[in-house]
């Protein structure tokens, strides 16, 4: 079966959310302006017109020394679905990790390029550490669990994590992420604690903090920058009783976070202070990208991952992770990119539920892809997506 949307129609729509998403992501960090995809690189890339300090440098009152560069790499892990790719992607204020609602959406370490200023910020999105019963549950690939290993080993600095909006897991570090922890601890690392919006009493994470840091960092003094320091200081005023005992737990905490950060990815609170505080600590070195690139994945992975994301956000259970999504097609002409998807099903009764009465579901799937896509490559495209099952009935 296939099923061949022509979006042009509609692609004006989707460009308006796209340049509507970068301007509520950007509105006080920078100012954008989207270019073509690079036609003789096989790497997405978007332009983007940096601070004016660095434009002041290029344009004719040149800086009368050269400026040094500087960049940072930084390997995000936690476990399945805690928020790691909605984190670099609203971060980087660009769509180059595909995110979906249910776990092991990543399935491979991939680059999220950030560049700002004199720095440039090199984000490595990781698979969820996972225990090898999971590997074997959600049929994962066997490099699965090594591949946040290649991550780690390029890494500067590890962003750990931690979902706690999750009142059944929040209270500790998974076993997995204190194990890698652990095997890394000459790198220094900080603590993200992520989906802050889900939380109706704030005042949990106070005691979070002392519980998952052994009472290491001092919310009410030196620690954290100012903004920081005021938010702790609003959750100490608020009247909402804490939730857990503050005593030490060594074997759900990790002692060595050099920093804690509060933050909502969904809706970019708090992600300015972890930009500041990157930037800070990068390291004088030449940047491994050029100004313009956010990511080193070729187009043609972007768009299958893209696929295989909102499979799992359609599809019930474990269906989805069933499927084998592969490119057939790829082009770009006029400033439009062609691809064709194929989705192996495991029958043509998953075939069916895909496709679903009169191709309905899959036309769904396929624009919301679509809209996904107008926003990881700034320009129109026109994608179809095929099924197929391995056997017939
Ligand atoms: N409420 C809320 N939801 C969030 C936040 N950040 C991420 N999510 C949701 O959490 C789910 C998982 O997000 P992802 O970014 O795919 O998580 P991940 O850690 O990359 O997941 P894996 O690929 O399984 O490792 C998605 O449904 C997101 O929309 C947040 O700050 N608040």
């Amino acid at each position: 079966m296939e099923l061949l949307l022509n979006n042009f129609g509609s692609v004006n729509k989707y460009l308006l959310r796209f340049s509507k998403y970068h301007k509520v992501r950007t509105a006080n960090i920078r100012n954008y302006s989207l270019s073509s995809l690079d036609d003789n690189s096989t790497t997405a890339k978007l332009s983007a017109t940096a601070d004016p300090t660095t434009d002041l440098a290029t344009s004719g009152q040149k800086a009368q020394h050269k400026r040094t560069q500087n960049s940072l790499h930084i390997a995000v892990i936690g476990v399945p679905n805690a928020g790691k790719s909605t984190f670099i992607n609203n971060l980087i204020n660009h769509r180059v990790c595909p995110t979906s609602s249910k776990v092991h959406t990543t399935r491979k370490s991939s680059k999220a390029i950030y560049t700002t200023g004199q720095t440039q910020l090199v984000f490595y999105d990781t698979p969820g550490l996972v225990t090898p019963r999971e590997i074997k549950r959600h049929n994962l690939e066997q490099s699965f669990k090594s591949a946040y290993k290649h991550a780690i080993q390029h890494a500067d600095i590890i962003a750990c994590m931690h979902d706690v909006s999750n009142s059944w897991t929040r209270n500790a570090l998974h076993s997995t992420v204190i194990e890698t922890l652990n095997e890394y601890k000459h790198l220094p690392s900080f603590l993200i604690l992520n989906k802050i919006d889900a939380l109706r009493s704030k005042r949990v994470l106070l005691e979070l903090i002392r519980v998952l840091t052994n009472n290491t960092i001092n919310t009410t003094q030196s620690v954290g920058n100012k903004n920081q320091r005021r938010q702790y200081k609003r959750i100490e005023e608020s009247n909402d009783k804490p939730v857990t005992n503050s005593e030490d737990k060594k074997d759900v905490s990790w002692s060595n976070f050099q920093e804690v950060f509060l933050v909502s990815s969904i809706t970019g609170s708090g992600l300015n202070d972890i930009q500041d505080y990157l930037t800070r600590v990068a390291k004088e070195r030449s940047w491994e990208y050029s100004k313009g690139s956010f990511t080193d994945e070729k187009p043609e992975a972007l768009i299958v991952e893209s696929v295989r994301a909102r499979l799992l956000d359609y599809l019930p259970q474990e269906i989805p992770y069933n499927l084998h999504s592969a490119i057939e097609y790829f082009s770009e002409e006029n400033g439009t990119i062609y691809a064709s998807v194929e989705v192996t099903c495991p029958s043509a009764r998953i075939e069916r539920l895909i496709c679903g009465e009169s191709n309905g579901k899959l036309r769904q799937i396929t624009e919301r892809v679509t809209s996904d896509l107008v926003e990881t490559f700034g320009k129109p495209i026109s994608l179809t997506i095929s099924t197929r099952s391995k056997k017939t009935e």
